[in-house]
């Protein structure tokens, strides 16, 4: 199978990675990656814990030294100045300052962009969080202050938003209404690339790129990773590539709800 799922013809791809090599000390995290992500879609980048997504996020936002290869983000190498208003990158842990309100972090960072008022009404209101905008971020639960984060993100409407786990913490229907908007967006043009590693919400993804302990094992539609993996449960799907790449017989009677 082709490793790269098509591009629309005439449609440069938002990310190019070729030969995408880091390593920390002797330790070899991702070990030669190629692969593109395409413009005004959503990408999910699904692994175990420890396989290297966030490692590979912060080199697409040129936050993490290559020891070899190159990424190119929207024409650009990776962290290029000419980048900095059309990339979004939201961390696993919500950073925020926490002395400040909702709408004041949100403003703030969007200061940085240009926003305005109505931008900033906008984006707080994109992460459901309208009746908290006055309140202290330090007073938020986890999952409010991600949400708040979030919203820091979208208020520049950057041209590709990376986001590391951003429904961790989320009660299933905030989930829903996140992976909603995030179709909005990738409809009116914005790429997305979307770290998990629960493979439930590979359905919610056009393309997924699958990587086990620094390698891409595949990157393919969800749909594919279906047929590949012979099921329609993509988590046990990914599981059988993983036991195929394994060379282990694949069993089919496991019912995690995650792969990590
Ligand atoms: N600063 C560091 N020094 C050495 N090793 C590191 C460092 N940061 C990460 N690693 C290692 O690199 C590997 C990949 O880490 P990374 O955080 O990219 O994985 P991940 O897939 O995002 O994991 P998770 O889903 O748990 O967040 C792990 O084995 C991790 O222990």
């Amino acid at each position: 199978m082709n490793r790269h799922v098509a591009e629309p013809a005439g449609v440069a791809p938002a990310v190019e990675a070729s030969g995408v090599h880091v390593n920390r000390g002797r330790t070899r995290i991702l070990r030669g990656l190629d692969f593109t992500i395409g413009a005004g879609r959503i990408t999910g980048l699904l692994g175990p814990s420890g396989s290297g997504k966030t490692t590979l996020m912060r080199a697409i936002v040129g936050a993490q030294r290559l020891s070899a290869g190159a990424v190119t983000v929207l024409g650009q190498p990776a962290g290029a100045a000419a980048l900095r208003h059309d990339v979004g990158y939201v961390t696993q842990s919500p950073s925020v300052y926490p002395d400040l309100s909702v709408e004041a972090n949100v403003r703030y960072f969007g200061a940085m962009h240009g926003a305005t008022a109505a931008d900033t009404a906008e984006a707080i209101a994109a992460v459901g969080l309208e009746d908290l905008a006055r309140q202290r971020t330090a007073d938020l639960s986890g999952g409010q202050s991600s949400r708040v984060s979030l919203a820091c993100a979208l208020v520049s409407h950057p041209g590709l938003l990376v986001l590391d786990e951003p429904t961790v913490g989320l009660d299933p229907v905030l989930r829903a209404e996140l992976w909603e908007r995030f179709a909005t967006m990738a409809a009116s043009g914005t790429t997305l690339l979307v770290s998990s590693h629960v493979m439930e919400e590979a359905s919610h993804c056009s393309s997924l790129l699958l990587l086990r302990e620094g390698l891409l094992m595949a990157s393919l539609t969800p749909a594919e990773l279906g047929e590949r993996g012979h099921s329609t449960d993509l988590e046990q799907a990914f599981l059988h590539l993983i036991r195929e790449a394994e060379g282990k017989p694949s069993r089919t009677d496991r019912n995690e709800s995650q792969v990590a």
